[in-house]
C-alpha cells in the first residue's frame, strides 16, 4: 500500500468564521494522484487553500506525514508542498526565468542567492513544461495559457514531495493539458509525488486520477476511484444536469436534448450517426435515431440527443418488431438520413429501413 503523505482529520474549511465544508477526511498518498471535483463554488479551492496553509483550518486538523501542518517550520513546509493555486501573480519586470526560480526560494538561504544546481533544475523544469523559449519574457507580457506553465515550471522545479494544484488545465489548449496530465503521471510514477488537485474537466478527472473527492453543496459527498465515482449516474447527480447528457463511459457531455415531435429519422450504427445528431441537435430540429444496438458506441450520444431512440439488444439481429416500428417511426417524419454505408448480419434490418425510405422518397438528398 502507498504512504499517507498527507491526511486530514473532520477537517472544517471557510472565510472568518463562516465554515464553507466540515467533516473532510482525505488522504494523499505518494505517487497518486487526488483530484476534487465538484460543482462552481462547492468548496475545492477552500479544500486545497487550506491543505497548504493559505487559510487557517475552521476545525479538525490537517497532517504532513507525522506532523500537524500548524506545527511544521515554514522552510520544512516550502520543501515539501508545492503549490500553484487560481488568481494572478502579483510580479513586476519579471522575467519568466526568475518566477521559475522563486520555486527554488527554500534552498537559496536568507540572501535567495541561487546555485548552478537551482539554476539547472529551473532550465530543466521550464524544458520540461515548453516554456524554455519564453525564459527571458516579460512575465507579464505573455499569454494567460503560458503564465499557467510558467508557473507550473516554478512549482515542479522545487521538487516537492506534495504538489497541489488548483484548476491547473484553465488556460491551457488541448495539447498542453494533454501534457500536463502525462507530465503529472510521469511525477508521481518517477518521482513518488503525491498530486492533490482540482478539475472541471471530467474526462481528464476520470483519466489521470487514483482517487476523486466529489464535493458538493457544504459537504464532502463521495470518495473513490474514478470508476467508483463515474457509475450509476452519479456524476450527473453531483452537478445537477440530466442522466443521459453526461455519458460516464467517456466522461463526456452532449447538449440538452430537444423534445418534439421528430422530424428527421436518423438510420445510424457503428458511430456513423454521431456527427448527425449532433448536426441536428445544432440545428434545432428534433430526430429519431435507430435501430441502434444497446452496446453500439454511439448509443450513449443517440440516447442523449434523440427524441426517441430505436434499441436493439446487444449482439441480437434487429428484430422485426424493431423494425416494423422504425418503419412506421419513419412514415411520420419528413426525411430520413442513412449515416452507414455498410451492412452486415446484425444490422440487416436498418438495411431494409434504407430501402423503405427510398420507396417513401423521403431519404436526404447526398445521404446514401
Ligand atoms: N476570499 C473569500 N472570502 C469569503 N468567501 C469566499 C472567498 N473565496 C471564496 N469564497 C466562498 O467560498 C465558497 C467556496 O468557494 P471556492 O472558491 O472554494 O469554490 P470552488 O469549488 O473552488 O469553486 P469554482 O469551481 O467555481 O472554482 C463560495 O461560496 C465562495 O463564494
Amino acid at each position: 500500500m502507498a504512504e499517507i503523505i498527507l491526511n486530514t482529520e473532520k477537517l472544517s474549511v471557510g472565510y472568518g468564521k463562516r465554515i464553507i465544508l466540515s467533516g473532510i477526511d482525505i488522504s494523499a498518498e505518494r505517487g497518486k494522484i487526488l483530484t476534487l471535483i465538484g460543482p462552481n463554488g462547492a468548496g475545492k479551492s477552500t479544500v486545497l487553500k487550506t491543505i497548504c496553509r493559505q487559510l487557517e483550518p475552521l476545525g479538525g486538523a490537517v497532517y504532513i506525514g507525522k506532523n500537524r501542518l500548524d506545527e511544521l517550520k515554514v522552510d520544512t513546509l516550502a520543501k515539501s508542498v508545492s503549490v500553484l493555486l487560481t488568481g494572478r501573480v502579483k510580479t513586476e519586470f519579471m522575467r519568466c526565468r526568475d518566477v521559475v526560480e522563486m520555486g527554488r526560494y527554500p534552498y537559496t538561504g536568507k540572501l535567495g542567492i541561487l546555485s548552478s544546481d537551482d539554476r539547472k533544475k529551473a532550465d530543466e523544469a521550464m524544458a520540461i513544461v515548453g516554456v524554455a523559449g519564453l525564459a527571458d519574457c516579460d512575465f507579464d507580457s505573455i499569454s494567460d495559457g503560458q503564465r499557467q506553465r510558467v508557473l507550473l515550471a516554478g512549482a515542479i522545479c522545487r521538487e516537492p514531495e506534495i504538489l497541489i494544484l488548483d484548476e491547473p488545465t484553465t488556460f491551457l489548449d488541448i495539447r498542453y493539458k494533454l501534457s500536463l496530465m502525462t507530465l503529472l503521471k510521469r511525477l508521481v510514477a518517477e518521482k513518488n509525488v503525491a498530486v492533490i488537485m482540482s478539475l472541471h474537466e471530467l474526462e481528464l478527472a476520470q483519466r489521470v486520477s487514483d482517487n476523486i473527492l466529489c464535493i458538493r453543496e457544504n459537504s464532502p459527498d463521495r470518495y473513490g476511484t474514478p470508476e467508483e465515482i463515474f457509475s450509476g449516474g452519479y456524476i450527473s447527480r453531483l452537478y445537477g444536469v440530466s442522466e443521459s447528457s453526461f455519458c460516464e463511459a467517456y466522461g463526456s457531455s452532449e447538449l440538452e436534448k430537444l423534445e418534439g415531435k421528430p422530424e428527421v429519422f436518423v438510420i445510424g450504427g457503428g458511430g456513423s450517426g454521431i456527427s448527425v445528431y449532433r448536426k441536428l441537435r445544432r440545428w434545432g430540429i428534433p430526430f429519431t435515431a435507430g435501430i441502434i444496438h444497446e452496446n453500439d458506441i454511439e448509443y450513449p450520444v443517440a440516447a442523449a440527443l434523440a427524441a426517441d431512440v430505436i434499441t436493439e439488444r446487444a449482439f441480437e439481429p434487429v428484430s422485426e418488431a424493431n423494425v416494423r416500428k422504425a418503419i412506421e417511426i419513419m412514415g411520420s417524419c419528413r426525411s430520413v438520413i442513412c449515416a452507414i454505408s455498410h451492412f452486415g448480419t446484425m444490422n440487416d434490418g436498418c438495411r431494409r429501413l434504407l430501402e423503405e425510405a427510398k420507396k417513401l422518397c423521403i431519404l436526404e438528398k447526398g445521404e446514401t
